[in-house]
C-alpha cells in the first residue's frame, strides 16, 4: 500500500474526526495508547472547572453539588457499555493492583470449599504478585496454580481464575466466552483483567463472575486514572469486599460502629475517591459516549495488520512477529522481537515513533484507533525499516536504561 493510498482510507475513515479532539505533539507517531492513551483536549477545561469553581467556591459543598461522593458509581456507569455491562454493575475506585485484590478476595470467598486460584505466570506481573499476597493473607492452605492448560488446571479444588483477556507483551486475545464457559463448567468463579481490551474494542463480560481494568490505557483517563471493577448482578448480594471501607457501607454517614454492605456494587468502593483523577477520566468517557465500538475494532484490525504487512514487507531485518498473525486472535497491539530491541526503541522515539520495549527483546505497537491514522503507520514502518537498515540504534546515547520504559 502506499502513503497517497493510505490518506483516502484516512478521508474516509468514519472516526477520523476523533482525532482533532485528543492534544498530540507534532511529528509525534504515537503508538504507545496501550500504556498511556492520549489526553483529550477537555480534560484540562474539565479539571480546571473542577479546581476554579467546584474546590475553590463550593469546597466540601462539591461533595453534593459536584456530585464527588457519587463518582465511584456514575464513572462506573460509564465504563459500563465500553465492557457490555450495564448501570449498576461497575464501580470506579483504586487502582487496578488493590481492585484485583478486592476481586480475587471476594472470588476465594464465593468458594469457600476450594483452596486453588488458577493465575497465568504470563500474565502482567502485578497480577500474579496481587495473588501470591493474597494467598499469603488468605492462609488455610491456599496455593497457585498455573494455568498452563486450562483444561489440565481446572479441577474441583479450583475456587477461582484470573486471566487477561489480552496479553500484554504479544497482544494475543482470548476468546472470553468460551474461557468463562469453561471455567463455570469446573465450578469455579472466573474474574477477567480487561487493562488491555477497554476501549481498543467491544468487550462483552457475558457471564464473567468478576471484571477490572485501568482506565489510563485506550480508555485515555490520564495518568493514574482510576481503575474499574465489574461484578454480576447475581453475586451483587453475597460477594464481600475485604476491603471494607466506609464509602462501601450501606449508610456511610451513619457512622455506625461496625461495616454492614452497601446494595449492589457499591459495596466495592472502599474510600474517598481520587476526584481530579476522576473528572479526567469523565472527560474521556463524555468521548465515549458517542463513540462506535465496532468501528474502533474495524479500524484496529485494519491498522495493525497493515502494520504488520508494512513492516514485514521490508524483508527480514532481525524482526520477528511476535503477535498473532490471524487479527481475530489479537487485540490492539502488535509485538516484534529483536535481539537489540532496547537499543532499537530508543533509536525509533528519538525520530517520533513511540511504542515501548519489554524485557527482553520485545518491541511492542499499541493502536488506537480514535486517533491513529493510516499515514501514522505508514510513516512509522518507514521509520522502523530506516533504523533498522541503516542501524541508526547502533549509538551508544540509546544503550543507557531509563527507569521507565
Ligand atoms: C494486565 C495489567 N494489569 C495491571 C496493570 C497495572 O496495574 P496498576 O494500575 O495497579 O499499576 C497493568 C499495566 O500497568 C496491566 O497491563
Ligand atoms: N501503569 C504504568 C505505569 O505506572 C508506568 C509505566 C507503564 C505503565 C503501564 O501501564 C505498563 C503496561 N501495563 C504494560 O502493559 O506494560
Amino acid at each position: 500500500m502506499t502513503r497517497e493510498e493510505c490518506a483516502a482510507l484516512d478521508a474516509a475513515d468514519p472516526l477520523k474526526h476523533f482525532r482533532d479532539e485528543f492534544a498530540l505533539p507534532d511529528g509525534m507517531i504515537y503508538l504507545t495508547g496501550n500504556s498511556l492513551g492520549a489526553m483529550p483536549k477537555s480534560a484540562p477545561e474539565r479539571i480546571s472547572a473542577a479546581v476554579n469553581d467546584e474546590w475553590a467556591n463550593r469546597l466540601v459543598g462539591g461533595w453534593n453539588s459536584a456530585r464527588w461522593y457519587n463518582q465511584p458509581t456514575d464513572l462506573g456507569d460509564g465504563i459500563a457499555p465500553l465492557i457490555g455491562a450495564g448501570p449498576g454493575q461497575v464501580v470506579v475506585g483504586d487502582s487496578t493492583s488493590v481492585v484485583i485484590y478486592k476481586a480475587m478476595a471476594a472470588a476465594a470467598r464465593l468458594r469457600p470449599d476450594r483452596r486453588v486460584i488458577v493465575s497465568d505466570l504470563s500474565n502482567f506481573p502485578t497480577d500474579r504478585y496481587v495473588v501470591e499476597g493474597l494467598v499469603k493473607g488468605l492462609g488455610g492452605g491456599y496455593e497457585i496454580r498455573d494455568i498452563g492448560d486450562l483444561g489440565t488446571a481446572l479441577g474441583d479444588d479450583v475456587a477461582a481464575v484470573l486471566l487477561s483477556q489480552v496479553d500484554y507483551r504479544t497482544g494475543a486475545r482470548r476468546d472470553m466466552a468460551a474461557v468463562t464457559a469453561q471455567v463455570h463448567a469446573a465450578g469455579a468463579i472466573m474474574v477477567w483483567d480487561l487493562c488491555h481490551s477497554v476501549g481498543a474494542f467491544p468487550v462483552d463480560v457475558g457471564d464473567a463472575d468478576f471484571a477490572l481494568g485501568c482506565t489510563y490505557k485506550y480508555v485515555n483517563g490520564g495518568p493514574g486514572s482510576p481503575a474499574f471493577l465489574y461484578v454480576a448482578p447475581r453475586h451483587q448480594a453475597d460477594a464481600e469486599n475485604v476491603l471494607s471501607g466506609w464509602y462501601g457501607h450501606a449508610e456511610p454517614f451513619a457512622f455506625e460502629p461496625h461495616f454492614r454492605p452497601a446494595e449492589g456494587v457499591r459495596r466495592f468502593a472502599v474510600s474517598t475517591p481520587h476526584v481530579l483523577s476522576g473528572v479526567a477520566l469523565s472527560a474521556a468517557l463524555e468521548m465515549w459516549k458517542r463513540v462506535d465500538l465496532h468501528a474502533v475494532r474495524a479500524k484496529s484490525v485494519a491498522l495493525t495488520s497493515l502494520f504488520i504487512d508494512l513492516v514485514e514487507a521490508g524483508g527480514d531485518r532481525g524482526l520477528t512477529l511476535a503477535s498473532p498473525r490471524d487479527p481475530d486472535e489479537r487485540g490492539s497491539q502488535v509485538s516484534f522481537l529483536h535481539p537489540d530491541g532496547y537499543p532499537v526503541m530508543r533509536a525509533l522515539i528519538d525520530r517520533g515513533v513511540h511504542g515501548d520495549y519489554r524485557a527482553p527483546s520485545l518491541l511492542r505497537f499499541g493502536f488506537a484507533p480514535l486517533y491513529l491514522r493510516y499515514v501514522d503507520v505508514w510513516d512509522a514502518a518507514a521509520l522502523i525499516g530506516e533504523v533498522l537498515d541503516k542501524e541508526l540504534w547502533r549509538d551508544e546515547r540509546y544503550a543507557q536504561r531509563l527507569a521507565v520504559t
